[in-house]
């Protein structure tokens, strides 16, 4: 399956207001609080799934393997803002993200920048295409309704473990001002 999505597209080509989003090396939790009121995380599954084909490559996962994977809205006075689809493989859930499964409603940027131990990969972007698996799933998050989808992505490491955040932006507060091009 061809990749479906070029996470290298250079940040200038993402929209002007979205541009500190994407590039945002802190946690996105923490700048959406500074930006939005009562933002909340709606867990929408948390188990074990198939990787999408663009991840075996990044976390060298074999193809058939099934990965701890955690997927979540974050939201603004119930408005969805950002959906985050997160994994690790299993045996990296012992060494190193143990918290993983059990962060429930607390943000796991609460627990992955709080532990000066864990680092983050340079971050990559690009617009998601229908054809990407998270297109599918963040469109059904916000009732099929955003014509174009801006997703972030980048590995976290604890030692020799590796986690990799998916962030897709959702909601038209990011999208240009009308005098803007896209
Ligand atoms: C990594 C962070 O955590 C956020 C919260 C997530 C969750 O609770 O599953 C997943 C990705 C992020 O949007 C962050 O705040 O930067």
């Amino acid at each position: 399956m061809p990749h479906t999505a070029f996470w290298h597209t250079p940040l200038a080509l993402a929209p002007w207001s979205l541009r500190p989003w994407l590039s945002e090396r802190g946690s996105l939790t923490q700048r959406l609080i500074a930006h939005f009121p009562q933002l909340t995380v709606r867990v929408l599954q948390q188990g074990f799934r198939r990787p999408h084909p663009d991840e075996t490559q990044i976390l060298q996962l074999p193809s058939a393997s099934h990965v701890a994977t955690r997927e979540v809205l974050l939201c603004s006075q119930g408005r969805p803002l950002v959906f985050a689809h997160s994994i690790t493989c299993r045996q990296h859930l012992q060494a190193g993200f143990h918290l993983f499964e059990r962060s429930g409603s607390r943000p796991l940027g609460a627990l992955l920048f709080a532990d000066p131990c864990i680092r983050r990969s340079a971050l990559a972007w690009c617009k998601l295409s229908p054809r990407h698996p998270l297109w599918q799933k963040a469109q059904a998050a916000v009732g099929g309704q955003a014509a174009t989808l801006w997703a972030r992505r980048s590995v976290f490491y604890s030692g020799a473990a590796q986690l990799l955040v998916t962030e897709v932006f959702l909601s038209d507060f990011l999208l240009p001002s009308p005098c803007e091009p896209i």
